[in-house]
């Protein structure tokens, strides 16, 4: 079975932001993901980490509300200098809470412009802070249309031009399902590409086992395929409690 972490702003989210640490830990989680931790102190969230013996896995950049709302600049042609201001806050917030991982979100925008963009873009965070691991994530354009990396082929396709080791594939079986149809052949053809794994269960986005998608397999074949890491749940429970929607877990 691989390790699974709460990604924390979708799963405890009945509780304020910083009750939502200790949640995690009391249901059996050692690492949590936060996708927006801007609007909250990086010393607090640090301390609720620390006090919770938590490990942070993940962030994204840039914060939303700091964008106006847009998910990103990476691929935006002309967005360079705000994408450079993103990355630059992100990582202030990374040097308090040291996540494993921060998720640079592409925007918006479609086209060959686009792609070198979001290409040079990434080196340039890679070279910025070398040691700080990155990830880039297709997502479903049901969801988020008109979104850059909507495509895992185009992951990899942009991975290979990027070409740098602290750049890696974030997989996440929701959307792999959403766009390719069965999670479990998108695994199977980019694993060696996955630098870390979120799950859901389409088409709702709701807990495993809530859905058609045979997360059973799924895990073996995560398992089989040697992969490492954590596992990430990044659902939308279906149950008031997010404590009641984790059966799945065993
Ligand atoms: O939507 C998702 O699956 C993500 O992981 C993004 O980070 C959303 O912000
Ligand atoms: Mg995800």
């Amino acid at each position: 079975m691989p390790k699974f972490a709460a990604n924390i702003s979708l799963l405890f989210s009945e509780l304020p932001y910083l009750d939502r640490f200790q949640a995690a830990a009391a249901a059996g989680f050692e690492a949590v993901e936060i996708l927006y931790p801007y609007e909250t102190a990086a010393k607090e969230t640090q301390r609720a980490l620390m006090s919770n013996g938590l490990e942070l896995l993940l962030i994204n950049a840039p914060p939303p509300n700091y964008t106006g709302g847009e998910p990103g600049y990476a691929a935006i042609p002309g967005g360079e200098d705000r994408f450079q201001r993103d990355i630059r806050r992100a990582l202030r917030y990374a040097e308090v809470l040291r996540p494993g991982m921060i998720h640079v979100m592409a925007g918006y925008e479609k086209g060959l412009a686009a792609q070198e963009t979001y290409i040079r873009n990434l080196q340039w965070a890679a070279d910025r802070a070398p040691e700080q691991k990155f990830t880039i994530e297709p997502l479903n354009s049901g969801d988020q249309p008109g979104y850059f990396l909507d495509d895992y082929n185009l992951a990899v396709e942009i991975l290979d031009a990027v070409d740098r080791p602290n750049v890696g594939l974030q997989f996440d079986a929701y959307h792999a399902q959403m766009i390719h149809g069965d999670a479990a052949q998108v695994w199977d053809a980019f694993s060696t590409h996955a630098a870390h794994i979120q799950i859901g269960a389409a088409p709702a986005r709701s807990e495993p086992g809530t859905g058609p998608m045979d997360f059973s397999a799924l895990f073996n074949a995560i398992d089989e395929s040697g992969y490492a890491g954590w596992v990430s749940a990044e659902y939308t429970p279906t149950t008031k409690r997010t404590e009641d929607s984790l059966g799945w877990m065993s």
